[in-house]
């Protein structure tokens, strides 16, 4: 596929071959959880299972008693990507998306403790509600946007994206030195402050403010 046939890229889900997650990404939300403030991006994956649509219920894995939501800009890739630069790494993009990493953050705590992987905690099927997309030629600067996530009508999560602690381009050149990125993959740069428990009825509202927004249940 190429890079200039965006209504394919639309589909993005289901193109990707993974989600990579960055971690700890805006200073609140790594000391509202009493994390150190990282001096290099820190990554993980999501399978594509994870992905879930509009109309489709939020559901927490067997166990998890504390399901938490973190609302975060997707960076939808639209050329593969191996070891790119920061100076081009926005050519590589196809477009943006906005997505819920769901985090059982009950199985997270143990793992720390244990220090063992997160996967079970991150990446358990629908753990990835994902929105609507945005062609890159639509939003020329995705460090000027404002990210948004409400629960139950009540504002959970706002947060412009300038503040991030590592920008796209860092992000990209960091990752695409140790994986290669495929068309469709979607990277999904850290939540800001506000992550808290999800309970089974609430709605969930999220979105990019005036550009796109999705609402979930959960069961
Ligand atoms: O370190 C923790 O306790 C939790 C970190 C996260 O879940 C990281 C993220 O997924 C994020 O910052 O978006
Ligand atoms: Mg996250």
């Amino acid at each position: 596929m190429n890079i200039s046939d965006m209504s394919s890229l639309a589909n993005f889900r289901n193109l990707a071959t993974k989600i990579v997650c960055v971690g700890r990404n805006y200073k609140d939300h790594a000391l509202e959880l009493g994390n150190a403030i990282p001096m290099k991006p820190m990554l993980f994956v999501k399978t594509v299972n994870s992905f879930i649509v509009e109309g489709e219920p939020i559901v927490a894995p067997p166990g998890c008693q504390n399901l938490h939501q973190e609302v975060e800009l997707g960076v939808v890739i639209g050329k593969k990507a191996s070891k790119i630069s920061k100076s081009n790494a926005m050519d590589y993009i196809g477009g943006y998306t906005v997505a819920l990493d769901m985090t059982a953050r009950d199985f997270q705590d143990e793992a720390k403790k244990a220090g063992a992987p997160w996967f079970l905690a991150k990446s358990f099927d629908g753990s990835c509600p994902v929105g609507g997309f945005i062609p890159s030629s639509d939003l020329q600067n995705p460090h000027d946007v404002e990210l948004f996530c409400k629960i139950n009508g009540k504002d959970q999560q706002r947060c412009r994206t300038d503040v991030m602690i590592f920008d796209i381009p860092t992000l990209l050149e960091y990752t695409t030195q140790f994986f290669t990125l495929e068309v469709g993959d979607v990277v999904l740069t850290g939540t800001p402050a506000g992550v808290t428990k999800i309970n089974s009825g609430d709605v969930i509202e999220f979105g990019i403010t005036g550009r796109i927004e999705s609402k979930f249940l959960v069961n």
